[in-house]
């Protein structure tokens, strides 16, 4: 045979020019278009092999390429030839079933049967087993050498082996799918009649249909996860499906594949179209989808399929979707729910722009505005709306504001009613906190270095004492806390802050001079506190000690010794000869054991700033007196506008210290800045917290600054009154001498009435100063001046403080104002407006004149028609005109602050150097009650 062209070949054998091309490729050859030449060789080989396979069955090869599928590759086979004695095999084969947990032969045997049946049949084989491969030359039986592979698969693994057979279809070259079926029981494959039953052969499409009905739902049910996805991709034809059972469905029909002549039933040959997920399934529904149910109906029954096949085939995405749509759900019902009643409700600070008013409530800027501006309100998105407008204008959207602010008591956890009381069992012994107290000179200092010395040689020897403010002291193991701040002025600054930290006042009177002034004022200052006193009795080891006299004088202020029936605690000591500081010392604990003086050290350090300074090196440096609770090292801390971390802590013995329980004075750097005196301190958890609450202190005090309001004054005594908010008038009194201190308290007393009582909390000789401003402002009382003025100080404090001060010259005037007060009858206030003060530095006679003074302007100014008033040691002297006002020779109708002048007052003469003249104007305002 010469060389001949690939189309003349095919017209030759009568194919298409493409089929030839094809198959020359499988057999081997080259050619690559119709018009290749082919060798003589060539085309016998492909002649002689196109025959030989006509005759024989395609052998599939398969190869498992995922858990899920397989690849099944055609590949030429010799024909298998009969066996024989097929009776006797098929005895063994119903032997074989009998025994076999899974008595059936695999799809191999209808495989068989098929391809006996249509000359192309597939000798099917089971799994994964490329042992097929060599196979194909094999004479005798490509059956039986897969079911012997089937017995190895079972022997190894003892699983079931999945495989698939066609049934009277011609395999195509390349496919895939997932089948499963039962591998067969090695005996039973062994003895398979697959491949003596070319009798039966036609009988094998018979036991499909007769098997489908049966068997579908079965399959369908059982099989459906595994079968489903390979059937749906690759639609096989109904009825092309081979058999496919659950396994569990072999015993129970025992010796089904028994029967001989036909094949075995077993591995049902399922109607593919019966199996949910099946095609014919998915027709059906496809069907009534587009017409049975109408657009809605066959959407959702769409839906409903398409998420039940995805729950099947792609959990994954199914779970996508869920997700999709339970979101796609929630979005949409936050569009149409009413937020709850708690998210109506708006939480602010104080005040509130509109915008942000918008945003949360969820509304449009645009529409507050236009609702403010329906309001008469023109406004814009940065507009500050306060509380009130807040609320009314959130009611118009059904929205609830309600006012949080900022509340400090909450931060700092002092809030009894959010905290609740200290435990009981939380509360322990605390140290008592003293305060030494006296008039001047009667040895408060000395009594307080005697108690440290005392101490420091019997427990700190060597110890180096630090000036701290405050200090420790030990007495068998009992410790007293002092604060080194002696006299009534701190202890008032302190209580007038709101700072109540004294326990314990020691009020020294010297033995050989009694009760004095400030000793009567320090009672007045303990009084006012409500703090005990104990009274030492200082000096006893000097010669004119009277110690009996000054117990006598203090019966006076009902401080009564305990052996004269009293109960205040009398102690007789010598500062300097150190003598019974250890007797006051244990009247000082006993004293505290009455007080059952309590504290709970576990919550955060509380208390008071003893003293403050700005050390150069250190910074801002504190006493502090731990009155609650524990301060450690590296607390967060806040005092009045300050705040910081506790870098240091020192006791009074100068040791670093890591902690401080209750009553423990400790000097401690690390705040912002330098408190006052008398401020409160609190450790917190956090330094956010400790910034925050300093910053509001200096936006309060601040705003305080800008809008003073006196505690007390008569202008507002019966407002006040009808508010009940005063019940009490308290009055401090001061006058030029003691004769009108006691006229004119004896005239106020009597105005005590069932409204209001008038207490006269302390009173004294001479003009008004500081102390007396601060214990005005501890106590809420009234300063009244007879006679006396108040010291330039004492002046600026009071006006800071807002404390009334009321000066008076007549007691009638002083007695009439308070009682007009309390009667809310209060006349036109003739309101003084101080314009200057003048000091006077020399003095001059001129003739026909009188005495002119020379003088410097200290503050503001002075004029031409100012009244004016001549001061001489804070008590006025005389009261009038000014007769003469020149600078230099000419005469000037005012003069400054900072320049000399001279004065002649209208008929005055007896002016000396150091006099004050107070130059001021009248102004009458109506006196106002609201
Ligand atoms: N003889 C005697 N003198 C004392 C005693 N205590 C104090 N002194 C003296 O009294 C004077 C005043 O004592 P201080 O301790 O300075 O009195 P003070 O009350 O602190 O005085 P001021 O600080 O000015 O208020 C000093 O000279 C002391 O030496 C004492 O018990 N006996």
């Amino acid at each position: 045979m010469s060389k001949i062209r690939v189309y003349e070949l095919a017209q030759k054998l009568g194919l298409e020019n493409k089929d030839l091309l094809a198959r020359l490729k499988d057999a081997g050859i080259e050619a690559k278009t119709h018009m290749s030449v082919l060798e003589a060789d060539a085309v016998q080989k492909f002649e002689a092999g196109r025959e030989q396979a006509e005759d024989k069955p395609a052998i599939i090869e398969e190869r498992r390429i995922s858990s899920g599928l397989i690849r099944r590759r055609r590949k030429a086979v010799p024909k298998p030839e009969p066996k024989p004695e097929p009776v006797a095999e098929s005895e063994s084969v119903e032997k074989a079933a009998a025994a076999a947990p899974v008595p059936e032969a695999p799809a191999a045997d209808e495989s068989s049967a098929a391809a006996a049946a249509a000359e192309k049949a597939v000798p099917v084989t089971p799994d994964s087993t490329p042992q097929i491969d060599v196979e194909p030359t094999v004479e005798e039986p490509a059956v039986e050498a897969a079911p012997e592979v089937s017995t190895e698969k079972e022997v190894k693994t003892g699983a079931k082996v999945k495989t698939e057979a066609k049934v009277g279809e011609k395999v195509e070259a390349e496919v895939e799918e997932k089948v499963e079926a039962e591998s067969a029981a090695p005996a039973a494959a062994e003895k398979s009649p697959a491949t003596e039953t070319a009798p039966s052969k036609p009988s094998a499409p018979a036991v499909v249909e007769k098997a489908s009905p049966n068997r579908a739902k079965i399959l369908g049910r059982v099989e459906l996860p595994q079968a489903a996805p390979p059937q749906r991709r690759q639609g096989r034809p109904a009825g092309g499906q081979p058999g496919r059972r659950p396994a569990g469905n072999a015993p129970g029909r025992p010796g089904a594949p028994a029967r001989p002549g036909r094949p075995a039933p077993g591995p049902a040959p399922a109607p593919v179209g019966d199996i949910p997920g099946g095609k014919e399934t998915r027709n059906k529904r496809k069907k009534k989808g587009k017409g049975g149910d109408g657009p809605a109906g066959a959407d959702r029954h769409e839906r409903r399929s398409k998420r039940a096949r995805m729950e099947v085939f792609e959990p994954d995405r199914n779970d996508r979707y869920r997700r999709a749509k339970r979101s796609g759900k929630q979005q949409k019902k936050t569009e149409i729910t009413v937020s709850k009643a708690i998210k109506r409700k708006i939480r602010i600070s104080d005040v509130i722009t509109v915008g942000e008013l918008a945003k949360r409530m969820g509304v449009k800027a645009n529409d507050l505005i236009r609702e403010l501006m329906s309001q008469g309100n023109m406004v814009t998105i940065n507009h500050p709306l306060d509380y009130e407008t807040a609320a009314i204008l959130a009611a118009e959207f059904n929205y609830e504001v309600e006012n949080v602010g900022f509340n400090e008591e909450t931060i700092l956890n002092v809030d009894k009613a959010a905290v609740g009381e200290d435990k009981p069992e939380d509360l322990e012994p605390r140290p008592p906190v003293v305060t030494i107290m006296g008039h001047v000179d009667h040895g408060k200092t000395s009594l307080l270095d005697a108690i440290r010395a005392t101490n420091v040689i019997a427990g700190e020897a060597g110890g180096i004492t630090q000036h701290i403010g405050a200090y420790d002291v030990e007495l068998d193991g009992r410790k007293i806390a002092f604060l080194d701040t002696p006299g009534h002025e701190a202890f008032t600054a302190m209580r007038a802050r709101g700072t109540s930290v004294t326990d314990i006042v020691i009020l020294v009177v010297a033995a050989d001079d009694g009760v004095m002034p400030q000793t009567r004022e320090a009672i007045n200052h303990a009084k006012a506190a409500g703090v005990p006193i104990i009274v030492a009795v200082n000096k006893i080891d000097k010669p004119g000690a009277n110690p009996e006299k000054v117990k006598q004088e203090l019966t006076e202020f009902e401080l009564v010794p305990e052996d004269w029936g009293g109960d205040t605690i009398f102690v007789e000591v010598s500062a300097k000869e150190k003598t019974n500081i250890d007797g006051l010392l244990e009247m000082i604990l006993l004293q505290a054991e009455v007080l059952d003086l309590k504290a709970n050290a576990k919550k955060h350090g509380c208390g008071a700033i003893v003293e403050a300074r700005l050390d150069k090196g250190r910074g801002p440096v504190a006493t502090l007196l731990v009155q609650e609770g524990t301060l450690r090292i590296g607390d967060p801390l806040v005092s009045g506008a300050h705040y910081g971390r506790v870098r240091t802590m020192t006791n009074d013995r100068g040791e670093q210290v890591q902690e401080a329980g209750p009553s423990t004075p400790v000097e401690v750097t690390g705040l912002s800045g330098v408190p006052d005196a008398g401020d409160t301190f609190n450790a917190l958890d956090d330094e956010k917290a400790a910034k925050e609450v300093a910053q509001h202190r200096a936006q309060k005090q601040r705003e305080a600054e800008l809008a003073k309001t006196s505690k007390v004054s008569l202008d507002q005594l019966y407002a006040r009154l009808q508010e009940g908010d005063v019940k009490e008038l308290k009055v401090i009194l001061k006058a030029d001498v003691q004769g009108s201190v006691e006229a004119v308290r004896d005239a106020l007393v009597k105005l005590s009435n069932d409204i209001c009582r008038l207490v006269v909390i302390h009173t004294g000789v001479g003009g008004i100063i500081e102390s007396d401003v601060t214990l005005a402002t501890a106590s809420d009382a009234i300063i009244i001046g007879f006679n006396v003025r108040p010291e330039p100080k004492a002046a600026t404090l009071a006006e800071h403080e807002g404390v009334d001060i009321r000066l008076y010259s007549i007691i009638y005037d002083a007695v009439a104002d308070v009682k007009s007060a309390m009667e809310g009858l209060l006349a036109p206030t003739l309101k003084e407006v101080a314009l200057g003060r003048v000091e006077v530095r020399d003095t001059f006679h001129v003739s026909k004149v009188g005495t002119v003074a020379g003088c410097y302007v200290l503050d503001g100014k002075v004029s031409r028609n100012a009244q004016v008033r001549l001061v001489r040691d804070s008590v006025v002297i005389w009261e009038g005109k000014l007769n003469s006002l020149k600078r230099f020779k000419d005469d000037a109708r005012e003069v400054q602050a900072g320049y000399e002048c001279g004065i002649g007052l209208e008929n005055y003469n007896d002016v000396k150097v150091g006099d004050i003249i107070e130059a001021f104007e009248i102004e009458e305002t109506a006196t106002k009650l609201d």
